[in-house]
This record gives structure tokens, sequence and C-alpha cells, in this order.
């Protein structure tokens, strides 16, 4: 396995970019650790593939490097990177049996037999395949086919990393929650560098060590699961990460009040030191709250604003509350030992858990 390294390295398919968005994947320092299991989170055309085509050495950034283990390998081609990839759909040989299938990436390396063997069983057991070994290819459900493309990426132990480019899609949703317990389970016993692509965030917050999260060809956090739900780096992580995602309210503050901030007309009261920091900031400022955080107060309570709660909707482990704050839309998932109607309620906003953004970035909290 091997610590990845990314130099300066982007990458735009049209030739001279000057603008950010010429770049399908924005230049950036980056380091996917050796035996790291790593979840590329982002929505379609944000870059994921073309960050994985570039590990893989099936595309050559325009600019910048990438090292393996401080070696540069920007344009080595795939056969000498030691890459394995599992893509969307199946890639195997229907006309051969499961075992054939699997031992194929190590006779095509010259392993010898005994250890292609070891290998083989090994993974089909980690899989549950161990009975399927003698059956043909061609007869078996896709499910069963995508898992034999899983089995064939993870049974070289030689392999720099392994690619994963949404492996799960054709996979049955209980199938699927089963299949992403043992990549864990593999990636805990063999301690492989794993990349695996998805636009899914509870399999990307199930299978790994750290979530990369990409947005616009730029990668706007990295950081463990925990991380990105209670200290977003960037508004685009408070709202793709969380269901539902986080609330946003534009945040303006008066040179003349020192401990409150404006969302619309209405007065928050905030801490000094976090209104002092406010107004150092130089750029837009909003303010955002995960519904999760959102919570009943007494009226007129520090902190808190009358919001209009327009639906309420009982989710068993939670009310989850739709309405407006201050004009803006609020979502909140309040407790379930109060019960909530709709019409009109004081709600706590200024909390420990609230984050202040500039320009997008978070900048307090
Ligand atoms: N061969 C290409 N030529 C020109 N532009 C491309 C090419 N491949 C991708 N792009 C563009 O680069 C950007 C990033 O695409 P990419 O496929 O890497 O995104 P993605 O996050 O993998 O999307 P998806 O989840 O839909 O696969 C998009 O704007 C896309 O249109």
């Amino acid at each position: 396995m091997a610590r990845i390294e990314f130099r300066n390295l982007g990458h735009a398919y049209g030739k001279n970019p000057q603008a950010p968005e010429d770049f399908a994947l924005q230049p950036m320092n980056m380091v996917w650790e050796d035996g790291g299991a790593y979840a590329l989170l982002g929505p379609s055309g944000c870059g994921k593939s073309t960050l994985l085509n570039i590990i893989s050495g099936l595309l050559v950034p325009s600019h910048g490097q990438v090292l393996f283990d401080g070696k540069d390998m920007t344009d080595t081609p795939t056969r000498g990177r030691n890459i394995a990839q599992v893509f969307q759909f199946p890639v195997l040989y229907d006309t051969m049996t499961v075992y054939d299938n699997l031992a194929f990436p190590l006779r095509n390396r010259k392993v010898p037999e005994a250890e292609v063997h070891k290998r083989v069983h090994e993974v089909a057991e980690i899989l549950g395949m161990k009975d399927a070994l003698k059956v043909r290819a061609s007869g078996m459900s896709a499910d069963a086919k995508q898992k034999i493309s899983l089995g064939r990426g993870l049974v070289r132990k030689d392999v720099s990393a392994i690619l994963f480019d949404e492996p799960l899609t054709v996979i049955d949703p209980h199938l699927k929650w089963q299949l992403r317990r043992q990549l864990k389970q593999i990636h805990q016993q063999l301690k492989l560098t794993l990349i695996y692509v998805t636009h899914d965030q509870v399999e990307a917050l199930t299978f790994a060590d750290e979530v990369v999260v990409m947005t616009n060809g730029k990668i706007v956090q990295k950081g463990a699961p925990d991380a990105l739900f209670e200290r977003p780096d960037h508004t685009f992580v408070g709202y793709f990460i969380g269901s539902p995602g986080m609330n946003f309210y534009p945040v303006r503050v008066d040179a003349q009040d020192t401990a409150g901030i404006y969302i619309g007309n209405d007065r928050l009261a905030v801490d000094p030191d976090r209104v002092s920091q406010l107004k150092r900031a130089q750029g837009t400022l909003s303010m955002g709250i995960r519904p999760e955080f959102v919570e009943l107060a007494p009226a007129g309570t520090e902190g808190a604003l009358e919001a209009e709660i327009r639906h309420v909707q009982q989710l068993g482990t939670c009310q989850l509350v739709t309405g407006t704050v201050a004009g803006h839309p609020l979502k909140g998932k309040l407790e379930t030992s109060v019960p909530v109607q709709a019409g009109r309620h004081w709600l706590r906003l200024a909390r420990p858990q609230t984050i202040f953004f500039c320009n997008d970035e978070r900048i307090a909290q």
C-alpha cells in the first residue's frame, strides 16, 4: 500500500485555463495516508472521477504532480501504478468460475498457485462466497457479480491503493448495507489504502475514517464524519451532510451593537466575542444551525427568535418542524417530550453548535 500525495495538482480538460471554473479539478495539495479509508463525496460533476482517474493513471493531470511514497508517478501509465479499481458495474469474465475470476488478477502477475488458492479462499470467505467458488459467473445475479468484482479488487496484497467508483450502485439495499460493513471489516483486517467515491452521504459516513467533500472541482473539507457534522468548514458541507441539511441565515452586524447580530430586522443576542469576530471578517456573513440543534425556548429568551412553524411531522425519534424565521426557511428536529403545534414559537438559534461563515467559509463557532 502507498501514501499518495498531490502537489499543486489540478486538471483542466480545455487548453489555457484561467479562471477557477476552467478547472475540472482546481489545483490542490493533499495527502492520502497509507492504510487510510477515504470516501470522496460530492454531487455529480464535482470532479470525483477526474480525481480518481488521475490516481489510477487513466488521466495525466494538466497541472502539478502525483507521488506514490514520495516517487513522482505523474506520467506513469496505469499498469505501472499497481492500482486495483472497482467500478459501478461488474467487470469480470462470464465464462469463468468465481474461483478463476478471483484468481485472475493474481495469475496475471504470476503469483504461485498455492498463494492464489490461499488468497482466493480468504477473499471468498470475507465476501461469503465460499460455496459458490466452482459456479460459473454467467448465470449469477448482478449483486453476486459485483461482489466478485469487489473480490477481484481485494485479492491482491501488493496494490498501492484500491479505488472504488460507486461500487454499490447496482446492489440491492439490504446487501449494500452488509457489503459496506464487510468492506470496513476488510479495511481493518488488511489495512489497505481505500478511496471510495460516492454521492451518497450515508455510504460515505459509514465506510470512511475520513470523508473528503468536493464541490465545483475543489475539496472543501477533509475530516472525520463527526467533524463534518459538527464543524463544517464550508456552507456546502453544512448543506450536503445531514438530513435535512443545515439552516443558513444572512447576518448583518451593527457597529454600535457589541452583543447582537441581525437576521433581517430581527436582533439575535450573541456572545460579544463572536460579535467582534464577525465585525473583523471581511465579506458576506451567514449563520448556520443544524436542525438537530434548534430548540424551543421561553418567549424573549436571549439567543432565541420568534419563528412561524407551519408543519410538524412526527418522526418517532424527533418532531421535524418546518417554517420560517425572520422571513427565511427553517427546519428543526425537536425532541418529542413537548408536543409542538403549528403556530408562533420561540426557538433558540444562538447555541454553542451555531456556526458563522464569511464568504461561505467557517470563521467562528
Ligand atoms: N473528457 C472530458 N472532457 C471535458 N470535460 C469533462 C470530461 N470529463 C469530465 N468533464 C467535466 O469535468 C467536470 C468533472 O467531471 P467528473 O466526471 O470528474 O465529475 P464527477 O464528480 O465524477 O461526476 P459524476 O458523479 O456524475 O460521475 C464536469 O464538469 C464534467 O463535465
